[in-house]
């Protein structure tokens, strides 16, 4: 799905002090694989995330998104991005929120109507349509929000740590529901977070990144059952994965710095 060569990204800056984002990255993304990227804060996920999206550029190194460009991709439609913020407007109903990208594709009425009733009701949202956002919870906006992704009917979902503002009983809450929807789905995922629980718990793989600037420092398989609940945390299988990301994230971080 995603093949990523020698990437490098140097963001030039306005005080002639240009940031390398991301070194010499290389990645196999399967198809139906949900691929967690986790790492300090600035190390380059987000920006990782952004190259395959085709809202950054690299600056050296080659990236293919189903054997496409990744502006191929985008034009083609084959991502959907979930952000931190649920960014939803809060003059439009959690509908009509859901129809926006829709519309601009431009479908009909009806049809963005029956794709965003169905995918609203995939995330649990049914019977909220006609409220706005402000009338829902955090983690029934960020709901929201993966619908309006999930309606595009995207093959790659993207979502830059969708969850990391919310409560941790929220959050295990909609994990359970994510993974859930993945293999209902069967889309594939590539998810950024910062917490290594979320990540062993939702993932078929994990890839732990350097400080910056982001280097991959391990690619940790995650074989655990593809059918999980939340006791699968308790598990010595899962302690296990949980403790190898840790030690490639520790290996990779200096207290000096
Ligand atoms: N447009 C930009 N111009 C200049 N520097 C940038 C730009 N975007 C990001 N950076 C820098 O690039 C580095 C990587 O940023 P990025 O947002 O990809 O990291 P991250 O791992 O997603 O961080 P976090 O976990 O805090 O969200 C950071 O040092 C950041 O300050």
């Amino acid at each position: 799905m995603v093949q990523a060569k020698n990437l490098s990204l140097i963001y030039p800056t306005a005080d002639g002090k240009p940031v390398t984002a991301l070194s010499e990255v290389s990645l196999t993304i399967a198809k139906g694989d949900f691929v967690s990227l986790i790492g300090p804060s600035g190390c380059g996920k987000t920006t990782l995330l952004r190259v395959i999206a085709d809202l950054e550029r690299p600056t050296a190194g080659t990236i293919t998104v189903e054997g496409l460009t990744p502006e191929q991709a985008r034009l083609k439609r084959l991502y959907g991005y979930v952000f931190q913020a649920p960014a939803l407007y809060p003059w439009r109903t959690v509908e009509r929120n859901v129809m926006l990208p829709l519309e601009i594709m431009g479908l009909s009425r009806a049809e963005r109507q029956a794709r965003a009733r169905e995918e609203l009701g995939r995330v649990g949202l049914a019977g909220f349509e006609r409220k706005f956002p402000w009338q829902l919870s955090g983690g029934m906006q960020q709901r929201a929000s993966i619908a309006r992704a999930l309606a595009l009917k995207p093959d790659l979902l993207l979502m830059d740590e969708p969850f990391g503002a919310l409560d941790e009983i929220t959050r295990d809450h909609l994990n359970l529901h994510l993974t859930q929807l993945w293999r209902g789905t069967g889309k594939t995922c590539v998810f950024v977070t910062h917490s290594i629980a979320e990540a062993v718990f939702l993932s078929t793989r994990i890839v732990v990144m350097s400080p910056r600037p982001g280097r991959i420092l391990d690619v940790i398989d995650c074989d655990l059952p593809r059918e999980r609940t939340l006791d699968i945390r308790e598990s010595p299988e899962f302690a296990a994965i949980a403790h190898r990301v840790r030690d490639g994230l520790k290996e990779g971080h200096s207290y000096d710095d």
